[in-house]
């Protein structure tokens, strides 16, 4: 039987809301056509408000969600989302140093949208030291971006400088995304790792749901390289797919709601019949 789907991985939290999270990351890898497996790290009860508590697993559990998985299954890329603190992303490094699951991409997700702490303080330097090294690529957001460079980004000037500051801690290539700056367009900034940079840009769309949108990038760019494309390739699918379930909104809860997955169609089927 050959592997037919390409298989990928998040090692995240739940969102109970459904909007962001590992339950944001499946629900892409589904709209992306390949098959999506979870390591929960912690679990939230949140909605399209805010978190209103979350609790992280035990060692044990995470370390046996990472073996049942790498028992049974092909993992062709992951993604790191909310670790919660300093021990459970060394849990985590500890897997994806023992278990091969293609390229890494780490979304350092550090604060919700609602305000609440997902990554405890004492786990940036470990993220810094331990887990930037594994990725392929990161994509902070600014605020996140600020917290790892350790310089403030205004501008996109700023946001280059911060880029290569992040190679520096040894992510090969690098997106931080502009969605928190103030501009008139949503522009992303690309490192690559042969030096190469460009600016991903979109039309910013004025709207109060975009619960997820960090979560649901990175899931995309995951699923574009289990199937077999290359890092651009992957990186502009992904913000297509981000713009278009942004600039066409369901109304989903009372707070930031949830984004539209539906909403992109690039023809994928025809693509996939012809193999
Ligand atoms: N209003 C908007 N209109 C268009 N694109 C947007 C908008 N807000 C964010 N984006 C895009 O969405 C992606 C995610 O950006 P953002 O900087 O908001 O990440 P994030 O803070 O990690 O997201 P979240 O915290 O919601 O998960 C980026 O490509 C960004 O440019
Ligand atoms: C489990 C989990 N992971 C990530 C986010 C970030 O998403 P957002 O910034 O849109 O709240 C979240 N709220 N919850």
């Amino acid at each position: 039987m050959t592997d037919r789907i390409p298989q990928v991985l998040t090692i995240a939290g739940t969102d109970s809301g459904g909007g962001a999270g590992v339950m944001a990351d499946l629900k892409t890898f589904q709209m992306r056509h390949v098959f999506g497996t979870a390591v929960v790290v912690a679990v939230t009860a949140q909605n399209t408000v805010g978190v209103q508590n979350f609790v992280s697993l035990s060692e044990t559990m995470v370390h046996d969600q990472f073996k049942a998985l790498a028992d049974d299954f092909t993992i062709k890329a992951c993604k790191t989302g909310m670790l919660a603190d300093a021990e459970h992303v060394r849990f985590v490094v500890h897997n994806l140093k023992k278990y091969h699951f293609g390229p890494l991409i780490v979304d350092p997700v550090m604060i919700a949208k609602g305000g609440a702490q997902l990554l405890a303080d004492d786990a940036i330097s470990v993220v810094k030291q331990a887990l930037l090294p594994l990725a392929t690529l990161i994509t902070p957001n600014i605020p996140e971006a600020e917290r790892l460079s350790g310089q403030t980004i205004k501008n996109r000037s700023d946001m280059q400088q911060a880029a290569q500051k992040l190679k520096q801690l040894g992510a090969k290539n690098v997106l931080i995304k502009g969605g928190h700056l103030a501009s008139q367009a949503a522009a992303d900034y690309v490192l690559l790792a042969d030096g190469r940079s460009l600016w991903l840009e979109t039309p910013r769309f004025e709207t109060k749901n975009t619960h997820g949108t960090g979560d649901t990038i990175s899931a995309c760019i995951v699923a574009e390289l289990a199937k077999g494309y290359d890092l651009l390739t992957a990186l502009k699918t992904a913000k297509q797919f981000i713009y278009a379930s942004i600039a066409n909104p369901i109304e989903v809860g009372h707070g930031h709601g949830p984004l539209n997955l539906w909403a992109y169609t690039d023809g994928y089927q025809e693509e996939n019949d012809e193999i």
